[in-house]
């Protein structure tokens, strides 16, 4: 799916809502933590509960990745399952010189077939340019991030400026490509940034971390990051799929998601 597509489905939809799929071996609900396909069969049961009321998934790839070849096979068929009418993230947050870089792209472009990925900015333009160059792909760079940690260097101003590095990173990458085939990431607890990012790209999507389990403000988030093609993809992971422990944690999760899609449409007005 490209950006032209979500926003169509957002407009059909009328919520912005991404859930992460961050599924967690140690908090899969008793009953079917011993099976042999855990991971997918939970993953299959929060997909069928929550695609009503959600326009795209993220995949943070560490939880799977840190259950070596079954978590990765897990990745793989969880990626198969999700109904193409859904915009798919890599949430992978790879980035190295060029040469590497185009492997990771394979990775996460070809070998798994996401519709996008998260980038790291840090080793700059070639080490993004290779997630680029794929047409009809979106290459999802950080730009301001929800954790604490964010203050030790993205907040940090430049030389005899008044600028933060992170503007900085949000001037120079959107350069590199075009509202069709870059996002940033921006999270949902530096919600009083969102006036100034914006500033800077009016056009492109915001996938926005941080609401539910870390506290961000779905209501500040949106007040200040729609733009005309709404522009955003706000993701919960926890709140969602760990709703409830129990046997009933699917239908939990489509109750949750449900609650943050009806909020999402009254910000979009429709
Ligand atoms: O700045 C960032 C970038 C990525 N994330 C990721 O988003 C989800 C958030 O999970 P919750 O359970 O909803 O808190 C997770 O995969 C993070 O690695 C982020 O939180 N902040």
């Amino acid at each position: 799916m490209n950006i032209q597509q979500l926003i169509e489905q957002i407009r059909q939809k009328k919520n912005y809502l991404c859930v992460g799929l961050d599924t967690d071996i140690t908090k899969l609900p008793a009953h079917l933590a011993a099976r042999p396909d855990a991971v997918f069969e939970f993953n299959k049961a929060i997909i069928d509960a929550t695609k009503d009321h959600c326009v795209s998934y993220k995949l943070n790839t560490a939880f799977y990745e840190s259950q070596g070849l079954k978590g990765w096979e897990a990745m793989e068929k969880t990626l198969h399952y999700i109904p193409s009418t859904h915009f798919t993230i890599a949430d992978a947050k790879r980035g190295d010189i060029g040469n590497t870089s185009s492997q990771y792209a394979k990775t996460f472009f070809e070998v798994l077939p996401f519709d996008s990925v998260t980038v790291a900015p840090y080793m700059g333009e070639d080490s993004v340019r290779p997630f680029l160059e794929y047409e009809n792909k979106v290459t999802i760079v950080l730009g301001l991030t929800s954790n604490k940690g964010s203050n030790d260097f993205q907040y940090l101003k430049l030389e005899q400026s008044s600028t933060y590095l992170f503007e900085e990173v949000l001037t120079k990458v959107a350069s590199w490509g075009t509202p069709g085939n870059l996002m940033f990431v921006a999270g949902a607890t530096q919600a009083s940034q969102l006036a100034t990012i914006r500033n800077i790209i009016p056009d492109n999507f915001l996938l926005v971390p941080g609401v539910g389990a870390q506290g961000g403000s779905l209501e500040e988030v949106s007040k200040y990051g729609l733009n005309k093609n709404a522009g955003l993809l706000v993701n919960a992971s926890r709140a969602i799929i760990f709703a409830s422990p129990g046997e009933d944690f699917a239908e939990k999760a489509g109750v949750v998601a449900k609650e943050y899609a009806e909020e999402m449409r009254s910000y979009l007005g429709v």
